[in-house]
């Protein structure tokens, strides 16, 4: 379970005497999660989520996530309000650490997403990328082309013993990507995670998007190939074309995809895939066992980047290319 740093109901109460949102009844810590801890508080004003940041969320890219998550709900997207402290700031300190309080969102995560999530899902990406369009905010993607290598290069000698000759496999695609990334691409505000975990339905109905926490400006296609990855695969590793055809589907009916954004997703989406492989192959390898991270597969990402190699247009992933703007 993550909950890495323990709180007492004595400091916790103290800590909430900066909000106006009322007083403590309970709280309990979360599981889920690995980045952060995370605790359910019930005030008598209602539910909030307290989230105290551990190391791996640099405090300096609060500002960036946390006025995000404000501007996109003032924008009608459905996510978590940060609330603000009595002095107006939206980040304070707990147990240490930095923490924020942000609202409740009802809804579960679907572990077996259908057809019909997917062009949900398809269709909240598009509606969070317009409604990003003027945050004035810009953070880097520390997780794009550029910051591959050195993850590489801290995991690059233990992955044989994951799988014979991955290698080589990843160094070849390394060079591939640092040579054809396509940058010119439309920028834009990316949620860059958004997985089946990190997404909740009340029903067939998206009810919110949550964690922001990688969240950053880079292209706005990218987050489609992330999603294709993280939605459309199934447990036996083989690509649903029905799926994809949803989730592009759902994107298309509220921001098109361009030629150029088309063209790319064959690489954009290996570009992914190669990521995912990579930060997971790096905690694999790095993970002392007993820790409470959960360690996921690389391997389910090294099998999509072989599937992806083999694509030649986004048709194959199930977009409609007739409609596509020049
Ligand atoms: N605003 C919210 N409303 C309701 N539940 C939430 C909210 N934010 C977080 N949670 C709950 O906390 C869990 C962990 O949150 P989150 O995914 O942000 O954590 P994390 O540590 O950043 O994890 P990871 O990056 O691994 O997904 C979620 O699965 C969900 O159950
Ligand atoms: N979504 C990531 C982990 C958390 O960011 C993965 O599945 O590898």
């Amino acid at each position: 379970m993550a909950v890495y740093t323990d709180i007492n109901e004595i400091d916790l109460a103290h800590f909430l005497k900066d909000y106006d949102i009322g007083e403590l009844l309970s709280y309990k810590g979360i599981a889920e999660g690995v980045e952060n801890s995370n605790y359910l508080l019930h005030t008598s004003t209602g539910s909030y989520i307290l989230t105290l940041y551990e190391k791996r969320v640099n405090s300096n890219d609060l500002p960036f996530f946390l006025g995000l998550m404000r501007h996109l709900a003032g924008k009608g997207i459905s996510c978590p309000l940060p609330v603000n402290q009595k002095s107006g700031s939206s980040i304070g300190e707990l147990a240490g650490r930095p923490a924020a309080i942000v609202t409740f969102l009802e809804g579960m995560w679907m572990r077996r997403p259908t057809v019909q999530h997917c062009y949900a899902l398809g269709e909240a990406l598009a509606g969070m990328h317009v409604a990003g369009g003027d945050f004035p905010m810009r953070r880097r993607n520390a997780l794009s082309v550029e910051g591959w290598r050195p993850l590489w290069d801290n995991s690059k000698a233990g992955a044989d013993r994951v799988e014979p000759g991955l290698g080589k496999e990843t160094e070849e695609d390394l060079a591939f990507f640092e040579a054809n990334w396509p940058s010119h691409l439309p920028h834009g505000v990316i949620h860059a995670d958004l997985f089946p975990d990190n997404v909740f339905f009340l029903g067939s109905k998206l009810s919110g998007l949550i964690d922001f926490y990688f969240a950053c400006t880079d292209l706005l296609a990218y987050d489609v190939a992330v999603c294709l990855n993280a939605w459309c695969f199934e447990k036996d590793h083989s690509f649903n074309l029905t799926k994809g055809t949803a989730l592009l589907r759902g994107y298309n009916s509220i921001r098109p995809l361009s030629a150029d954004e088309a063209a790319s997703l064959p690489i954009l989406s290996r570009g992914s895939a190669l990521r995912f492989m990579l930060t997971r192959l790096y905690d694999w390898l790095n993970t002392p066992e007993g820790s409470l991270v959960v360690k996921k597969d690389p391997m389910e990402y090294v099998r999509r980047m072989r599937f992806h190699r083999q694509i030649k247009s986004a048709e194959e992933y199930g977009l409609a290319l007739e409609g596509q703007k020049a």
